[in-house]
């Protein structure tokens, strides 16, 4: 489990920073933020610093949701052909943000991180191909915004239920979706996605 300290704003590096988890592959974010009279500057996508970490900066979509306090969301990921990476960041509010290791061979299969998302901490996660996302809020309303490498793909949209793979998850009388609450244990899912360790 992994948590980000908040840095006071203007001390911090004029670059995204890039800090690997337990998980491989997957990366918490520290955006560069400006603040002055008039208020705050953030910068959450720039190419070049995503490829020169070695991960995937051709963000193809963006989206965003609001989420009441009590609202979980997940765990949701794109299957191949139309797997994707994804940047997850609050521009209001916090969440408690899990991943989760769908990637068969990986170290890591079957286990979890969590990631603190605030509009205070100016933070972020990445998180590549075969890990499944979701989040409850800590601190509503939460407004987070995603980025991802394809397009939304019905069809190729599936998920894992939120209760299947032992995340500890805060709260009580947790506000789900119908689908959410639907979705099969992580157990039952049959997983294509193959883990391939970065160079
Ligand atoms: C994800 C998505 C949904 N939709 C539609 C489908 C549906 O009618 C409506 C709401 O979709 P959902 O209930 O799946 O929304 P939601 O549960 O918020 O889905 C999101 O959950 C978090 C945890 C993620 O990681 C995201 O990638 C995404 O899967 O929006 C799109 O049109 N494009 C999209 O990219």
């Amino acid at each position: 489990m992994s948590s980000i300290a908040i840095p006071p704003k203007n001390t911090r590096s004029r670059n995204l920073c890039f800090t690997e988890s337990q998980l491989p592959g997957c990366f918490s974010v520290q955006f560069p933020a400006f603040e002055d009279d008039r208020g705050l500057f953030v910068k959450t996508v720039q190419r070049s610093a995503f490829e020169r970490q070695g991960l995937r900066g051709d963000f193809v979509e963006t989206f965003h949701t609001v989420s009441n306090d009590r609202v979980l969301r997940g765990m949701h990921f794109q299957v191949p052909p139309v797997d994707h990476a994804k940047l997850v960041y609050c521009v209001s509010g916090a969440v408690w943000d899990v991943a989760l290791d769908l990637r068969v061979g990986s170290p890591t299969f079957g286990e979890h991180a969590v990631y603190e998302l605030s509009v205070q901490a100016n933070n972020a996660v990445y998180l590549p191909s075969g890990i499944a996302h979701g989040f409850v809020v800590l601190n509503g309303p939460a407004d987070v915004m995603y980025h991802v490498t394809s397009e939304h793909d019905p069809v190729h949209d599936q998920g894992v239920l939120w209760s299947s793979f032992g995340a500890p998850w805060p709260g009580d009388d947790l506000i789900i979706s119908a689908r959410d609450r639907a979705l099969i244990p992580f157990a039952e899912f049959e997983s294509p996605f193959r883990f391939e360790a970065r160079q």
